[in-house]
């Protein structure tokens, strides 16, 4: 297989215009969406690769991923991908893959957020299948992860340690859920006291109830892409477990400080980790289709 940045350019030249102005009004409209979009095509690039695959919905004969424990209540922005597609479908009709507009709108959200640009390399294809087992079981790794479990997993995809704290940077935006997080702000102690008190206030201990309550994961600038994030790390206010194990004590502390200081470092490292990602087991030539509804296979 063999993605290309090019691969639109003589069949649908107009598709980056229209991704853009679509991503741009949902996100003038509310700025997490951005988040949200983004994670979208990290929850399908892990499982079975970047095809599309977490966008069918489940019908009585067919469960698709969203289900899975890891999007259950939890991945949202299905609609601003609709309404990509919809446009796009009326420029080039049956060219332009799901997959590929979330690769597209993933970047578009970065860069609306203030984050790096990149060239984004297309030529997915959508799958005929999705993999609720694969999403409900581990290969989306969740916030309980310690640092060794987090690298392993990232390593099932051919991601590097790099990769791994590169692309966590993504939680310079965005939300979590109080039961993502409660853990962490009750029972860990990588934490720093008064920002766990602060988080408890809006996250009860008792699960089951507000679950559902939301957090930034970036205390100060959820809506801004850049790398607090790693200088939240190294204060000991990570929302999540996870992200806390990427400055433990273990072998990603340094990888953290650079990127703490050095935003650049951290949005080159990130783009590099982003690409490698989209290049996870795409569907390509004459595998898979184009889907007409990307809610649903052809
Ligand atoms: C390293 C392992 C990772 C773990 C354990 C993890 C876990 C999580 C969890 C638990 C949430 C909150 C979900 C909820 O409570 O509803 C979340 C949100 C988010 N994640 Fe990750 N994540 C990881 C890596 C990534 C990567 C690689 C990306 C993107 C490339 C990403 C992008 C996001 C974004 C943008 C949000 C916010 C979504 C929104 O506000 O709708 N995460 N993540
Ligand atoms: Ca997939």
């Amino acid at each position: 297989h063999q993605l290309s940045e090019n691969f639109y350019a003589k069949k649908c030249p107009q598709v980056f215009s229209a991704v853009k102005s679509v991503v741009k009004s949902a996100v003038a409209k509310e700025q997490r969406i951005g988040a949200s979009i983004l994670r979208l095509f990290f929850h399908d690039c892990f499982v079975d690769g970047c095809d599309g695959s977490l966008l069918l919905d489940d019908t009585p004969t067919f469960k698709g991923e969203k289900t899975a424990a890891a999007n259950n209540n939890s991945v949202r922005g299905f609609e601003v991908i609709d309404a990509i597609k919809t446009k796009v479908e009326a420029l080039c009709p049956g060219v332009v893959s799901c997959a590929d507009i979330l690769a597209i709108a993933s970047r578009d959200s970065v860069v609306l957020l203030g984050g790096p640009f990149w060239d984004v390399k297309l030529g997915r294809r959508d799958s005929r299948t999705a993999n609720f087992t694969a999403a409900n079981t581990g290969v989306i790794p969740p916030p309980t992860s310690n640092l060794s479990s987090l690298i392993s997993n990232f390593k099932s995809h051919g991601l590097s340690v790099k990769d791994l704290v590169a692309l966590s940077g993504s939680h310079t935006i965005g939300q979590a859920r109080c039961t993502s997080f409660r853990g962490h702000i009750y029972n860990d102690t990588d934490i720093d006291p008064s920002f766990a008190k602060l988080r408890q206030k809006n996250c009860p201990r008792q699960s089951g109830t507000g679950d559902s309550n939301l957090a930034p994961l970036d205390l100060q600038t959820p809506t801004h892409f850049e790398n607090n994030y790693y200088k939240n790390l190294i204060n000991k206010k990570g929302l999540l477990h996870s992200d806390q194990e990427l400055f433990n004590g273990g072998s990603t502390d340094s990888l953290v400080q650079t990127y703490s200081k050095n935003n650049k470092a951290f949005t080159s490292d990130f783009v590099t980790g982003m690409i490698k990602m989209g290049d996870i087991l795409p569907l390509t030539g004459s595998k898979g289709e184009i889907r007409k509804n990307c809610r649903r296979m052809n």
